[in-house]
């Protein structure tokens, strides 16, 4: 919209005006939304003309070979990363290429890396504790300032990620799989509106990627999380992804069902090699 059509539109609401916590607007559309974003590193392109759309509540599943720019464009969502072109709106209010990370994080994205991250020394309770804290290097059990409603969303959030029975032990014991799930309930302190999460399922065993997938799909729905996760273990996408986007060099090669792209021709030959059902069960 140019900015004299902007001035006659009534409902056209300007970025200056908008503060930044107030919260995301998806009435009129998708929670996340990227057109025509493109990227250069050395005049290599690593994202080119991406165009994505994320709606509320969904769960989408990003899959591409090594290289595809699937952690550039986490980078650039959250901030991490400026693009050379393009938009990246985050519901209709927000225009996050106008924002640095904080103030990203602060609006609701939660990225998690593939390494856990956790407080080994601490417990599963503090763990949780630490990530509402707005200084991060003193608990607030220690100044004595918790909070009813703080020690509430820590039950909850212990109840989401299944680790109530643990909550005292230190983080350190923890398995692999169960620092994972803490380090998305951390993320949950902040009652986030999207998670961006990256390789969920690396290193853990047929179990904890059972309990991570209904984790992840419980997360995602209207009103709750959207979620987007980045993952190569084409069993696991299978098992959660309703829609999946296949990128390839920097912009979407493929979107649909895990069937519709499983047998695509394309995404075969770069991606999935050639027995689909194979690769993909
Ligand atoms: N800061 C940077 N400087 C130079 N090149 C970069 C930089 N970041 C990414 N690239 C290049 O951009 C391309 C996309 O990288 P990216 O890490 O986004 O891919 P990916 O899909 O996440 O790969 P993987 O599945 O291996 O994690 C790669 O060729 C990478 O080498």
């Amino acid at each position: 919209m140019s900015f004299l059509s902007s001035l006659a539109d009534r409902d056209h609401v300007f970025d200056f005006l908008v503060p930044a916590t107030s919260p995301v607007d998806v009435r009129h559309g998708p929670i996340l939304y990227l057109e025509d974003v493109s990227v250069s590193f050395d005049g290599f392109k690593a994202i080119d003309d991406l165009n994505l759309t994320i709606d509320d509540g969904e769960l989408r599943c990003i899959i591409g070979p090594n290289g595809a720019g699937k952690t550039t464009m986490m980078d650039i969502i959250t901030g991490k990363t400026r693009p050379d072109t393009g938009s990246v709106w985050f519901g209709s209010r927000h225009n996050l290429l106008a924002m640095n990370e904080p103030e990203i994080a602060s609006l609701g994205i939660g990225r998690k890396f593939q390494k856990p991250t956790v407080f080994e020394a601490l417990s599963v309770f503090e763990n949780l504790e630490l990530a509402m804290a707005a200084d991060k290097r003193i608990l607030p059990t220690l100044t004595a300032r918790m909070t009813g409603e703080v020690r509430d969303r820590i039950e909850e959030v212990l109840e989401t990620i299944g680790l109530e029975e643990l909550r005292n032990g230190p983080a350190g014991i923890l398995s692999h799989g169960q620092k994972q799930w803490l380090e998305i309930g951390m993320l949950l302190m902040q009652r986030p509106r999207l998670l961006l999460i990256d390789e969920p399922v690396a290193g853990m065993t047929e179990q904890e990627m059972e309990r991570t997938a209904e984790l992840l799909t419980g997360l995602a729905g209207k009103g709750k999380q959207s979620v987007v996760v980045v993952e190569h273990d084409m069993g696991f996408v299978r098992s959660i992804a309703r829609t999946v986007t296949v990128l390839h060099q920097g912009s979407v090669l493929a979107e649909g069902s895990m069937d519709q792209v499983a047998h695509d021709p394309r995404v075969i030959e770069v991606y999935l090699g050639a027995d689909p059902d194979e690769e993909a069960a």
